[in-house]
């Protein structure tokens, strides 16, 4: 079945790195209950309110079709080596995740390791966390004092899953590392549909929880950027600190991606600590 998970020597981490758990519950209200913690990663370029619905979303299905407890949520940009059309420079996301999820939530929190270096696959990233909260944190802990294992689980639109049947873009080994071991929540996204992006995956059908969107809203970056360039209003369809950030910093003004950090944010750190790597042009989802 699942892989083995990796130890701190298996991880490379950004210059100044500290892992993010100010926000992390290390207590279960319920000893009844299995302690979860969900990640979602992404471009987020930029994070919209749908990003951070996914959450709310995932909460209220976890407290009313589960046996669950979110202790907390991540959200985790994507290297610059992604190469996506549009991906401005981590340094820019991670400032806005951090701005859009930290000042508009109390449970969210963004963690800059996987921006700030080179690509990691998903599985990985996963990984990453439960090494921080399972092996370095310790887990949660009951009322009690027992010791608790925190499952990490991927928090991903019904799109991102579907690419889980396209070939050559996940391995069968990391899909069965992601699913069989973690496990994830599935937001349906407006034009790509749940059963036909889970259809192939039927063999972790019990690790794939299924969300239904109760009020449509395909709100996607890719739009968020076009209206910019076109001179249209973002407002509303993100934080308004992040649209505030994307005026005051000039982004998505050009046209595809624009990965120079603006000359006055050079040689500041990160809002979340890492260092921001420029770099060359590479291969995606390995
Ligand atoms: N409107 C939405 N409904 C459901 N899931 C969404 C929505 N927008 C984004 N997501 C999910 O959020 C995660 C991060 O997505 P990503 O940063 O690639 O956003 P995006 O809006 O799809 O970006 P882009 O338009 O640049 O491709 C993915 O799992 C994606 O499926
Ligand atoms: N093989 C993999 O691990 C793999 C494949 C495709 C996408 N992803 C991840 O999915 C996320 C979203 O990707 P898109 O923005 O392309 O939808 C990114 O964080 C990316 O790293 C991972």
């Amino acid at each position: 079945m699942a892989a083995v998970t990796r130890s701190a020597k298996d991880f490379t981490s950004p210059p100044n790195y500290e892992f993010p758990h100010h926000r992390l519950a290390l207590t279960l209200r319920d000893p009844e209950k299995t302690p979860i913690v969900l990640v979602a990663c992404g471009s987020f370029s930029p994070v919209t309110y749908l990003h951070l619905r996914m959450f709310e979303m995932a909460k209220d299905y976890v407290r009313q079709n589960t046996e669950f407890e979110i202790l907390g949520g991540y959200l985790s940009p994507v290297s610059d080596m992604y190469k996506k059309p549009g991906l401005l420079s981590a340094q820019h996301r991670v400032n806005m995740c951090t701005l859009g999820a930290e000042d508009t939530s109390t449970w969210l929190m963004v963690d800059p390791w996987e921006a700030f270096q080179d690509y990691q696959r998903t599985a990985v990233v996963l990984d990453h966390f439960d090494y921080h909260i399972n092996t370095v944190l310790g887990g949660a802990h009951t009322a009690d004092g027992e010791q608790r294992n925190i499952r990490i689980m991927l928090l991903a639109g019904s799109d991102l899953i579907s690419t889980m049947s396209e070939p050559g873009v996940w391995s069968y080994s990391d899909l069965d590392h992601i699913l069989g071991r973690y496990g994830t929540f599935i937001v349906e996204r407006a034009g790509s549909g749940m059963d036909q992006a889970t259809d192939s995956l039927a063999r972790w059908r019990n690790n794939i929880h299924l969300i239904s969107q109760l009020i449509q809203n395909d709100v996607s970056s890719t739009k968020v950027r076009l209206f910019i360039r076109r001179g249209l209003s973002v407002r509303y369809l993100l934080p308004a600190n992040v649209v505030d950030y994307i005026e005051q910093n000039g982004l998505y003004l050009e046209d595809g991606a624009s990965p120079n950090v603006p000359e006055k944010e050079k040689g500041k750190e990160p809002v979340a600590g890492g260092s921001r790597k420029d770099s060359p042009a590479s291969s995606l989802r390995s």
